[in-house]
């Protein structure tokens, strides 16, 4: 197998590399913490998955702060190409294997599982099988020794396919403990089927049956017998039961006839007796009848009729006048009644007549005092009339020596009074004109006094104005005349006033009196035309009062005549009442008379109906009599023809017969029964000896299987052995031609030490003597030593593969992951010389990760692998060698 290329995304520390790798010694170096290692890492990684990470997780591998990794591996592998995409996703908590696909030649394989399932048997190895032989991870260098012997044995032999005889070891194993189950089971049988024959021979089954066999055939016989004996006792009890059957129907008979002569007996005494009651109801009927015609003849009497045939008649005359008297008193009747309620009316009229008139007598009086007292009322308005007239008269003699004529007065006052206004003008005026001069005066006054003229202000010397002083005090005791002269006038026009309103008064007073005077002329007027009015109407009450007195009167005198009728009237009701209780009697007798007639034809149809009744009786009784000597002739003839000595006989038959087929019944049932019995003993006697012939036939095929299963059984038994001695053949074959190549690879890295050589057991378990013979344990070397000693046995397992066991496939690639850590330069170069053996032998690819300068040189090609120091990612990259320059560096 080799890898040809890798590609990394966002595994650990890269986030995008890409590697190609050829046969040969690849060499990875770089400086630490580079991401050497997870190279590797990577590759196992692709190939198993999960089952590479130890105890690390999925989210280990992918890089820090992304979501996702991708791994890509292609590698080819006995002449095939393949290509292995793994792709893992974190998300939220969780990081899974989202994508896992292996491309091979032939299809394509999908699913982590099956992936690394096919990986596993591709390689012969499963991921420990891996890191146990082809991949020393770092730090693991003496894993190989440290394991014990039997996980060492263990891996061994998974590798040299040894594992496959244990297993085909075991099933064989399986396979024989299954077949001895069956043969266990083949025996158990053999033996219950040989006891059960046993049991069932010992029973003498044939004996049992021939016995059984004659005691069936006897109580055939005897069932036959008695069943013939049966028979004959049933005949016997069927013709005593047909004698005895016959004799109670007689009985019967004659127990029916003595009950049918009693009730003809009966019956017969019934009907005579019926007969003698029917003569005595003819006797009473006769004598009803003879009641009936003579208290028939008495009324008829009564009524003087002799003839009772003209009684239908005399009623239907008696009815027609009966309705003529009840006509004629219904008329009497109404006519009393109308009379009455006319009378009635009448005195009803007469009443309000009378009452009417006492009304209009009582209003005449009221209009008499009302007249009265409004004649006093005119009295008294006439008199206050004159009054006034008088009033009147003195107010207008005021005017007799007055100014001014009656009616002009208040005119006379208007005109006086403007008059007054006109002077009170005049004298403001004339006062406000002597103010002003009188103001002028003094200070014309002053200034003169002041030596000034008063007209305008100058001094005197200059203008004679003392002229117009003198003017001015002539003007102003003018005004005071004038002035005075004005008051004069005004006081007296004032006392004209006063008289004038006095006047004026009078006027008015005047006025007033004349509108009561007018008014209480009116009054009088009205008065005295109502006074008229009433004493009109008292006329006419009292002749009213007059005439509803004379009609009532008229009214009582027809109500008293009509009352004079009415005892006429009566008088005919009471002779019409006589007549009609007359009628009535004689209806009376009449219709007794005819009732009676009625009643005696009833008793008449009665006394035929009996008569004929009686005579039908005795005709039945004659015919009962013939059938009851009938009944007794028959009676007396069964009663001779029973026979008592042949029904004793009978009796005696029946009973014997019955006992006797009771007894058989019973006898029979039991022979039955021990039939029945005898019969299934035989069935089961016949059973069993068929169980025996089958149980025979068995036994004879489980002999025939018990051998072909201990056949089988042997043939396991050889197959366990043989795979088991197979394997410990093999493996001791292995063990010696390890321990060989494991000295010949120790040989070739230590040629010249102490030690003389490594002994391997059988059990794998690892020896190394020293030249002195002295054995000592791998532990015991030193770091180093172990180192190499390790890598030794590792190349010898390489060899063994390669040597191999047959059908042995390619070798894997061969990968160190600093093997050098433990080693001095010495022993460096006897692993460069190991390493160069493996490739010699047909190790297809070897990776190394060292910065061993020796190593370095033996490359065939370098893979250098840098850190980018900003991003801290990491980058690979190819180097074909230079040993110079490697040399230089
Ligand atoms: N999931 C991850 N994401 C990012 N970086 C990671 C992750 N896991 C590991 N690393 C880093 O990868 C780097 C490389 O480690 P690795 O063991 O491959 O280095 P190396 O070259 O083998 O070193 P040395 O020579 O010391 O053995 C380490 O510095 C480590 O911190
Ligand atoms: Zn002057």
């Amino acid at each position: 197998m080799r890898v040809t290329d890798v590609t990394l995304e966002n595994f650990k520390c890269y986030e995008d590399a890409e590697l190609d790798l050829s046969t040969g010694i690849t060499v990875v170096h770089g400086v630490n913490g580079s991401g050497k290692s997870t190279l590797l890492e990577a590759i196992f990684f692709a190939l198993y998955g999960s089952r590479a990470l130890d105890d690390r997780t999925l989210s280990d591998v992918v890089t820090t702060g992304a979501t996702s990794t991708a791994v890509e591996l292609g590698f080819t592998h006995d002449g095939e190409r393949y290509r292995i995409e793994r792709r893992v996703t974190r998300r939220d908590e969780r990081t899974s294997t989202t994508k896992c696909v292996l491309e091979g030649p032939d299809d394509q394989i999908e699913g982590a599982r099956d992936v690394r399932a096919f990986v596993a048997s591709l390689l012969r190895m499963d991921a420990t099988a891996f890191v146990n032989c082809a991949y020393v991870r770092q730090g693991e260098v003496n894993k190989l020794i440290h394991a014990s012997p039997a996980d060492r044995q263990d891996m061994i032999d998974d590798l040299l396919q040894l594992g496959a005889l244990e297993t085909y070891r075991e099933r064989a194993s399986e396979a024989r403990l299954g077949v001895k189950d069956v043969l266990d089971e083949v025996r158990g049988q053999a033996t219950t089927l040989d006891e059960q024959i046993e049991a069932k021979r010992e029973k003498n089954l044939h004996d049992r049956l021939n016995e059984l066999e004659t005691e069936r055939a006897e109580i055939d016989e005897a069932i036959d017998r008695y069943e013939s004996q049966r028979e004959t006792a049933v005949e016997t009890r069927d013709a005593a039961e047909a004698v005895l059957e016959t004799h109670e129907e007689v009985r019967a008979e004659i127990d029916e006839l003595t009950a049918e002569i009693e009730t003809l007996r009966e019956k017969i005494r019934e009907t005579a007796s019926d007969r003698e009651a029917a003569t005595d109801d003819i006797a009473d009927l006769e004598s009803t009848r003879r009641e009936l015609t003579e208290r028939r003849s008495t009324v008829l009497e009564r009524v003087s009729i002799d003839d009772e045939s003209t009684v239908a008649a005399r009623l239907d005359a008696l009815a027609d006048r009966e309705t003529e008297i009840r006509d004629e008193l219904e008329d009497v009747r109404v006519a009393i009644s109308e009379a009455q309620s006319a009378a009635e009316r009448h005195r009803e009229t007469a009443s309000t007549l009378e009452s009417d008139a006492e009304a209009a007598r009582e209003r005449a009086e009221e209009l008499k005092t009302s007249i009265t007292d409004a004649r006093q009322t005119i009295d008294e308005r006439e008199s206050a009339l004159a009054d006034l007239d008088e009033e009147i008269e003195v107010e207008r003699a005021r005017f007799d020596d007055a100014p001014v004529d009656f009616g002009d007065a208040a005119d006379h006052v208007e005109t006086l009074r403007s008059r007054a206004d006109e002077l009170d003008e005049q004298v403001a005026d004339v006062r406000a004109e002597r103010t002003a001069l009188v103001a002028a005066i003094e200070d014309a006054e002053a200034l003169l006094a002041e030596g000034q003229c008063p007209e305008c202000g100058q001094p005197v010397d200059d203008a004679p104005h003392v002229t117009g002083l003198e003017d001015k005090r002539a003007e102003k005791a003018a005004l005071d005349d004038r002035l005075s002269a004005l008051r004069e006038e005004r006081a007296d026009l004032e006392e004209r006033i006063d008289r004038a309103e006095a006047l004026h008064e009078a006027e008015r007073r005047v006025e007033r009196l004349r509108d009561n005077r007018e008014t209480t002329a009116q009054l009088l007027a009205e008065k005295r035309e109502t006074v008229g009015e009433k004493e009109e109407q008292y006329e006419d009450l009292l002749a009213e009062a007059a005439d509803a007195e004379s009609e009532a009167d008229t009214a009582h005198d027809r109500a008293a005549d009509l009352d004079s009728d009415i005892d006429d009237l009566r008088d005919r009701l009471g002779d019409l009442n006589g007549t009609q209780a007359d009628l009535r009697e004689e209806r009376t007798a009449l219709e007794t008379a005819q009732d009676c007639t009625e009643q005696i034809e009833a008793c008449d149809r009665q006394i035929e109906t009996l008569r004929e009744r009686r005579a039908d009786w005795e005709t039945m009784n004659d015919e009962r009599r013939t059938q009851l000597s009938a009944a007794r002739d028959r009676r007396d003839e069964l009663r001779d023809s029973v026979d008592e000595d042949r029904l004793e006989t009978a009796r005696d038959d029946l009973e014997r017969a019955d006992s006797y087929i009771e007894q058989v019944d019973e006898t029979l049932s039991d022979r039955r029964e021990r039939r029945s019995e005898v019969q299934s003993a035989i069935g089961a006697v016949e059973n069993e000896l068929e169980e025996l012939e089958s149980l025979e036939a068995r036994r004879a095929a489980v002999a025939d299987r018990l051998t072909a299963v201990e056949s089988v059984y042997e043939d396991a038994e050889t197959l366990q052995e043989t795979y088991g001695t197979l394997r410990t053949d093999l493996r001791q074959r292995n063990v010696e031609t390890l321990e060989r190549l494991v000295n010949e690879t120790f040989d070739l890295l230590y040629q010249n030490d102490t030690y003389a050589g490594i002994d391997l057991d059988g059990s794998y378990r690892l020896t190394v003597y020293q030249k002195d013979g002295d054995p000592l344990d791998p532990d015991q070397l030193s770091g180093g030593e172990r180192a190499i000693f390790n890598l030794s046995l590792r190349c010898a397992i390489y060899r063994l593969l390669a040597e191999g066991v047959d059908g042995s496939g390619p070798l894997p690639p061969l990968i160190l992951d600093e093997p050098t850590v433990f080693l001095d330069a010495g022993h460096v170069g006897q692993l460069v010389t190991l390493v160069e053996t493996m490739r010699d032998l047909g190790v297809e690819q070897i990776l190394l990760v060292s910065h061993d300068e020796e190593l370095v040189g033996a490359a065939d090609e370098l893979v250098h692998v840098t850190t980018d120091p900003t991003t801290n990612r990491s980058a690979v990259e190819r180097r074909k060698t230079d040993l110079a320059r490697i040399l230089a560096e």
